[in-house]
């Protein structure tokens, strides 16, 4: 199968890269694709014709798009609304992941599909047209919200901590956000779960959510990461929980973005291991 990925040196892409053995993957990436300009989303489909899209570009920085409001909704909204459209021209269904920050965080139970959205900043606002404008675009579609994603590739959480361990013997970090911590490996796995399982019973629609299993929060997570890190003889810190005021940033985040990963478990087939364990496996690589 040819599947065109978009975000080459994002932290999904370069995962999908590693595992996705018996497909052709044709990555786009700016300056010849860029979801900020259409005109390229459109040469980009026509040239690759994929049989299948995996949307995994996005504008990710969720403080800095608080005052590039634009340029983020061109992005995750328009952006993505314009693949998969192309995609729907030419057959080609589409994987578009999208993350819990559509979510409110005003819940008791993890996140299910059906809850309402109410996203609090504009990367969540963004995200969640983005999510609309594919479900609007006539093309076959799994939108699979995830959450906290870390690995050995690109920006992310975990490798901030261990960066800022490398200079500091202390650190803030808020325990009053609840979430999912997830590897872009295991990410990758579950896509390719959809691809097989479209390619058996043909493409279909639908919203799933997809997390590393069990729960956490930052603060607590930054300590798994200091604890696995002093396995390997790497960077560690003192973690003191504080809560999200203390931390003051442009973008407020959701308290719970927990995501119940029932029914893409029960559709595809596979379900993440404990994030504790996945957790293990990225540091191992960062370190080991
Ligand atoms: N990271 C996270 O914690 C979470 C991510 N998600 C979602 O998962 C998906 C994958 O995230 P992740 O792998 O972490 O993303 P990354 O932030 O690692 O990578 C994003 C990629 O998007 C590309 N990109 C940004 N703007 C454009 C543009 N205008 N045109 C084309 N490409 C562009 C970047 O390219 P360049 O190198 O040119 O900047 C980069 O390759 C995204 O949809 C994200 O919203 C969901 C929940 C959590
Ligand atoms: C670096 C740092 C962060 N924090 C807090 C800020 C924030 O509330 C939380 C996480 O910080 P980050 O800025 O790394 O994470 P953030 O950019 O909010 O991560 C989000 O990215 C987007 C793309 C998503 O889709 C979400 O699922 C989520 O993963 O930790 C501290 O409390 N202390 C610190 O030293």
């Amino acid at each position: 199968m040819r599947i065109l990925v978009t975000g080459k040196d994002g932290q999904v892409a370069q995962a999908l890269a590693e595992q996705a053995k018996g497909h052709e993957l044709v990555f786009a990436a700016r300056p010849a694709f860029d979801l900020a300009q259409p005109a390229t989303i459109e040469a980009t489909v026509a040239r690759v014709h994929p049989d299948l899209i995996v949307s995994a570009a996005a504008y990710t920085a969720v403080d800095k798009a608080e005052s590039e409001p634009e340029i983020a909704m061109a992005i995750n909204g328009d952006g993505a609304g314009a693949l998969a459209r192309a995609g729907a021209k030419i057959g080609a269904p589409i994987i578009h992941l999208s993350t819990d920050y559509v979510f409110d965080g005003n819940l008791d139970r993890p996140w299910r599909e059906e809850d309402p959205t109410g996203p609090l900043g504009v990367y969540g606002a963004t995200k969640l047209a983005g999510e609309q404008a594919v479900q609007a675009s006539g093309a076959d579609h799994a939108v699979v919200r995830l959450a906290w994603v870390y690995s050995p590739f690109g920006n992310n959480f975990v490798k901030t901590m261990l960066r800022l361990a490398e200079t500091r013997d202390a650190l803030n970090v808020v325990e009053d956000q609840q979430g999912c911590p997830s590897s872009a490996l295991d990410i990758a796995t579950a896509v390719l779960a959809v691809i097989d399982h479209w390619q058996r019973d043909g493409a279909s629609k639908g919203v799933y959510h997809f997390a590393g299993t069990g729960e956490t929060n930052w603060a607590d997570f930054a300590r798994a990461i200091f604890a696995e890190s002093a396995r390997h003889g790497g960077p560690t810190a003192d973690v003191a929980g504080i809560p999200s005021s203390g931390y003051p940033t442009p973008a407020k985040r959701p308290a719970n973005s927990r995501l119940d990963c029932t029914r893409f478990a029960e559709t595809f087939g596979y379900r993440a291991p404990a994030w504790q364990d996945s957790l293990a496996i990225v540091i191992g690589r960062l370190l080991g």
